[in-house]
């Protein structure tokens, strides 16, 4: 199932300003973060039978690494909402990315958030509480009904957080057609956010697209060309930046000038730092174990 969630009136208003308004650029600017804790158990977590089963993993420097990614953004004055820890049943809580994407319309200003409760099954439970934090955070569900996509036994659509990239200056939302995201999920997604568009491209050779490429503040995607299906789909050379590690190629955009960069990819912090821009370089060594990335240890609302 996928809920949408809007803030009140903004229904009402997107069918309003649709026809009339100019299309705004996406924001860069952080409002707040969504984060949670790591397990104890996060070494249980998925993995593709292609990456294969972590080793030497070490909880207490989970967490070390856990907490200087969060202090990133607070030392920056973002406030983190922290979402409650889920210890027993979910190894995989600290990737939130996955559960929900937010946007704003990017003709009415409005929130839009995507919670995609039909991730893989194992993670399901993980949805519950982002969902019930985005109420408390001033998100609102009271002028339209839920709506529902996909199935429990995994038909219909799908859709996980880590597929679904925003790019800044063109509005283009790049979603990944993975093994956590189909067709269906993309177009259900599209119907969401009639104001962006929303362009489904292959991913094979990776867990999700944002494994694969990111955006950078200029609007250009960032990505590491070995894992890239086809880099065609992204505009061409001049739109493209090829990174020298799997690790580059995951950013965060903190605003028009910095970005936060995995300490695992240092060539391409290099060639970031040459490129013009400030760097928050962060060691997420153990969730790199897991497939996770610098993206997926939050979800940003900009
Ligand atoms: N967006 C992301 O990159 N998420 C990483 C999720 C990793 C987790 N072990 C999973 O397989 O779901």
């Amino acid at each position: 199932m996928l809920y949408t969630v809007l803030k009140k009136g903004a229904a009402q208003r997107v069918a309003s300003t649709a026809s009339k308004a100019a299309s705004k650029k996406l924001s860069t600017t952080i409002e707040q973060v969504f984060v949670r804790r790591p397990p104890p158990n996060f070494a249980l977590g998925l993995t593709t039978p292609a990456f294969g089963k972590p080793s030497n993993t070490d909880y207490g420097q989970a967490l070390r690494q856990w907490l200087r990614y969060v202090e990133v953004f607070e030392r920056r004055g973002i406030p983190a909402v922290s979402l409650p820890p889920l210890d027993q049943d979910c190894p995989d809580a600290v990737f939130v990315e996955d559960t929900c994407v937010l946007f704003k319309d990017n003709i009415t200003g409005e929130d839009v958030a995507v919670v995609c409760e039909n991730m893989a099954r194992e993670r399901r439970p993980e949805v519950e509480t982002m969902k019930e934090a985005l109420l408390k955070q001033g998100f609102d569900n009271d002028h339209r009904p839920f709506d529902r996509i996909g199935v429990v036994d995994g038909e219909g659509e799908m859709l996980d957080g880590g597929d679904v990239l925003k790019c800044p200056v063109s509005n283009k939302v790049y979603v990944g057609l993975s093994s956590r995201s189909n067709r269906s999920g993309v177009d259900k997604l599209a119907s969401l956010l009639p104001n962006h568009e929303v362009i489904g491209v292959p991913v094979t050779k990776v867990l999700h697209l944002k494994s694969c490429i990111t955006a950078l503040p200029d609007g250009r995607i960032i990505g590491y060309d070995p894992l890239v299906d086809d880099v065609d789909f992204f505009g061409g050379a001049n739109n493209y930046l090829s990174v020298p590690e799997e690790g580059g190629a995951h950013v965060v955009i903190l605003d028009d000038k910095t970005l936060l960069v995995a300490a695992s990819a240092p060539r391409t912090a290099d060639i970031l730092d040459k490129e013009g821009y400030d760097l928050e370089i962060v060691d997420i060594e153990q969730f790199e174990k897991l497939e996770g990335c610098v993206t997926c240890l939050s979800v940003r609302r900009r």
